[in-house]
């Protein structure tokens, strides 16, 4: 780490504890990308994000806040100081009149869960897995499946933030009613979320029931019951053998019934799963019989020939086995445009370029199953939507997701072409990308056409919280038009750029690659002033030439207990 850093570090003269350490590796979940930041600091208190805050300001640190890395792309990277709320993750008070929970917002869904269940409550609704924190969760507009709800944070009453200029702010749909719609989905670019209040619902359990459709079953029940007869309905789609696994779940009253075990659930399965995946990397035409074996032994290999049903707690239930590393790459578009993105796009697979009207070669390219298919409806609720929001504005929204596993952490071979076809269908849909995921081929330019004046409002009170960048980085830079003819005039002298990127290399790491950032710009203030960012030299000596702690020790504290 830089010298002059560690040396003012050490000097910290304050009561609160700057609980950092060094040599952190950074990754995501699917092990897509690595990072390794400056520091890794693991506060416990407001004052001390407060602090954080502080000193990143004086000493010109981007600041990046990471939940549990469940976001597959390089949001959540960086070379400079990375914050993540593992720590501060306490129920601080639960109203059972009212249902209304305060957490801290590092809290991860499978912690808040049980204690929730204990006060007779649960949440309205869950994606896949409850691995992520509640601030990560609401960041990048996490949704389930079902047409009664919309986006998870849909149940948030209000949010605090720290923001740069270290002042602690509550937002609600009445105080600062702008903030709280460009926090509801903040991409980590406003500030440090530390508190959340939201409206939990009474405990339920749900009884699920799932079987084998054929594709055409699927789309011709589309709009006469599919999404509507349950509360909460998902459909797993399996391009080759042109069926579908749907699953709907009901609040229901039934005792408790375990889910029955199932081929991948199981070690045996599961190995021999992710073992044909990688053989399938290099005989890739074997996909189509994986998919016929894999969801044969899991589901049956006929439509309605095995019916699997339980009754589980929500908290449970609602969730899935994602099995291993994954791109995934998913889109919203309106739900009524659904069968005409599934035809086409099972056309594309096979083969029928005349049906499927994408401008690419399917020649020799093999996907992975399921492609999942979800709903959402964010209309029905009078709660302020977030500016950015993917979901459509005035009726029911499809979710597509191109899910593609990475065996051994292997990217697949032809994931670059796929990922184009199907974002090319994706936009001739009027589709918009789900932020945490791994689209590939949009820039700035379009999402501001996607998002227009809702862009406009998000990036003008991004701007007014964080004038400098010190919460930005190059996926924002990428993503968003932070200097295009929409936004405001920006200093961003903070943002972090992208110096490059490299392949790990590691045994453990597969095709993951490490991103680095250009710590050039970061200085101190008296240096600072006497030259212009970026380009400003490393102090003499100061590149990793001092350490604060012994490498590999867990949790020094700089300061403090
Ligand atoms: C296996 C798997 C299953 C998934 N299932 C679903 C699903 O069913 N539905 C769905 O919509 N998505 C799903 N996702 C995506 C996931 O829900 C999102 O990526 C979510 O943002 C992850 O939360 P996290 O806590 O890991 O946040 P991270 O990925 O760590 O961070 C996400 C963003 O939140 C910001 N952030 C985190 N904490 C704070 C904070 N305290 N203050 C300010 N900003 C903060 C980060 O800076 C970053 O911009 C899945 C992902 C995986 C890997
Ligand atoms: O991102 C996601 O991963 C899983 C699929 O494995 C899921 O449901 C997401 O959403």
């Amino acid at each position: 780490m830089d010298g002059f850093i560690a040396r003012e570090l050490q000097k910290l003269d304050s009561d609160i504890p700057f609980r950092a350490t060094t040599d952190y590796l950074h990754h995501t979940w699917a092990k897509t990308f690595f990072s390794r930041p400056e520091l890794y600091i693991r506060p416990q208190s407001i004052e001390e994000i407060q602090q954080v805050v502080k000193l990143a300001r004086r000493y010109r640190r981007r600041l990046v806040t990471v939940g549990s890395g469940h976001s597959p792309s390089d949001l959540t990277c960086t070379s400079s100081w990375l914050v993540n709320l593992d720590d501060f993750n306490r129920i601080l008070h639960v109203d059972p009149e009212t249902c209304l929970v305060t957490v801290q917002a590092g809290i991860r869904l499978y912690q808040l869960g049980p204690q929730l269940e204990e006060q007779g409550l649960t949440l309205d609704n869950l994606g896949s897995i409850d691995s992520q924190s509640i601030a990560g969760v609401i960041s990048t507009g996490t949704h389930g499946s079902s047409l009664r709800h919309g986006l998870l944070s849909e149940c948030i009453e209000s949010l605090s933030l720290v923001l740069a200029n270290g002042q602690l702010v509550r937002c609600s749909a009445t105080n600062n009613p702008d903030l709280f719609r460009a926090a509801l989905i903040s991409l980590g670019a406003l500030g440090i979320v530390v508190e959340v209040t939201f409206k939990a619902r009474p405990k339920f359990n749900i009884a699920w029931r799932q079987e084998r459709y054929s594709l055409s079953r699927v789309l011709s029940e589309w709009s006469t019951g599919l999404w509507t007869s349950t509360e909460f309905v998902r459909v797993w789609w399996m391009p080759y053998e042109k069926g579908a696994i749907v699953w709907r779940a009901d609040p229901t009253d039934l005792p408790l019934q375990a889910p029955p075990k199932n081929f991948y659930g199981e070690s045996l399965g599961y190995h021999i799963y992710h073992n044909l995946l990688a053989l399938a990397q290099y005989v890739p035409r074997i996909l189509p019989w994986v998919e016929w074996f894999v969801f044969g032994m899991q589901y049956g290999f006929r439509p309605g020939a095995v019916v699997t049903e339980a009754v589980q707690p929500s908290r449970e239930g609602l969730l899935m086995n994602c099995l291993y590393s994954q791109f995934v790459n998913e889109w919203a578009l309106p739900l009524d445009k659904g069968p005409e993105a599934i035809i086409r796009l099972s056309a594309w697979l096979h083969g029928d370029l005349e049906t499927a009207r994408i401008p690419f070669s399917p020649k020799g390219l093999w996907v992975h199953c399921p492609i999942e298919v979800r709903v959402s409806d964010s209309t029905l609720s009078s709660k302020p939507r977030p500016f950015l929001d993917p979901t459509c504005r005035d009726g029911p929204t499809l979710y597509l997701n191109a899910t593609l596993y990475r065996p051994y952490l292997r990217d697949p071979p032809c994931w670059k072409r796929y990922y184009e076809a199907f974002e090319w269908l994706m936009r001739d849909m009027g589709a918009r990308p789900h932020w945490a995921k791994n689209f590939t081929t949009l820039d700035s330019t379009e999402l501001q056409r996607l998002y227009k004046a809702d862009m406009d409002e998000w990036l003008k009170v991004r701007q007014d919280v964080d004038p400098e960048g010190m919460f930005l980085g190059e996926w924002h830079c990428r993503n968003l038009p932070l200097t295009g003819p929409s936004a405001v005039e920006a200093d961003l002298s903070m943002m972090e750029r992208e110096s490059g990127r490299r392949r790990l290399g590691a045994r453990d790491a597969g095709d993951g690659v490490e991103w680095v950032g250009d710590r050039r710009w970061q200085h101190a203030p008296s240096e600072r002033s006497s030259t212009s960012s970026p380009g400003f030299p490393t102090p003499e000596g100061s590149e990793d030439s001092y350490e604060v702690m012994s490498k590999g020790e867990a949790s020094i504290l700089l300061n403090g207990a």
